[in-house]
């Protein structure tokens, strides 16, 4: 791996990252038959307020919708977790074409595009930056999106997307209830595992939800229109943001439904 250790002492992040080639790093492919349903876990409560949203963003390698997280007011409980966790930005990972897009696999099966939405540990620790850097600092919901009905909740971001066509440009956006992407069955499976980006920490608690959305083609055409590059740059279009599968390892995937 060619993490280079002068990284890891980032002036950053004062203390040593867990260098990525770790033991818990995402995605990864979902054995439904390998996974093991475990009794014990609650399930996920949900309770956003959708005037927490702020601005959409094109960061480079997404597109994000950012929340104010500076109080409890859009949060997660329950499920796996020991904590409540605190809303700060959802966004998406896709494909060019149809057949792949998603980060995660079920049964080596590809959706055409993966949404995250990205909770901390506000209970804990004092800010973002240093839940990312803690092995029980994030919680990731993932969502699959597969191509069928018109979304009408997504379609109010889509109509947002020419404005953030470029890296770095910024919209506006500000009420959106994100519970309107999440699917009504409860079921989800959940690991241990770390951010698919840099930095690739190991600080995820990631609940994947068995049950995919359906969006439209129009709407995935959407996303493949963001571009990567900055205005003035020559072109180059936003798909396949997606990290290569990772090695289980020592890991189980557990369910919360038989
Ligand atoms: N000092 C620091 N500021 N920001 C960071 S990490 C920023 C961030 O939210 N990164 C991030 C990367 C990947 C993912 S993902 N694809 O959901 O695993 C979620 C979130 S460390
Ligand atoms: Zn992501």
């Amino acid at each position: 791996c060619s993490y280079r250790l002068r990284d890891a002492l980032h002036p950053l992040w004062q203390s040593p990252l867990t260098i990525p080639g770790g033991t818990r790093q995402s995605p990864i492919n979902i054995q439904w038959r390998d996974s093991v349903y475990d009794p014990f876990l609650k399930p996920l409560k949900i309770s956003y307020d959708p005037t927490t949203c702020l601005h959409i963003w094109n960061n480079g390698y997404s597109f994000l919708v950012e929340f104010d997280d500076s109080t409890d007011r859009s949060i997660i409980v329950g499920g796996p977790l020991e904590n409540q966790y605190r809303l700060k930005q959802f966004h998406f990972h896709w494909g060019a074409i149809n057949e792949w897009g998603s980060e995660h696999t079920v049964d080596s099966k590809f959706y055409p595009a993966e949404l995250h939405l990205v909770h901390w540990n506000a209970v804990v620790y004092p800010t973002f930056e240093e839940a990312v850097m803690e092995g029980n600092g994030l919680a990731v919901i993932g969502v699959f999106l597969k191509l069928g009905a018109h979304h009408e909740g997504l379609q109010t971001l889509v109509d947002a997307l020419p404005a953030v066509k470029h890296k770095d440009t910024v919209v506006e956006f500000d009420v959106f209830d994100p519970s309107c992407l999440i699917p009504s069955c409860p079921d989800y499976w959940t690991y241990a595992g770390s951010l698919t980006t840099p930095p690739l920490t190991e600080s995820v608690t990631w609940i994947i939800k068995k049950q995919p959305i359906e969006v439209d083609e129009n709407q995935l055409e959407a996303f493949r229109m963001l571009l990567f590059t900055s205005d003035g740059e020559e072109e180059k279009r936003m798909v396949d943001n997606f990290r290569p599968l990772q090695p289980l390892m020592n890991r189980t995937v557990r369910s919360s439904f038989q």
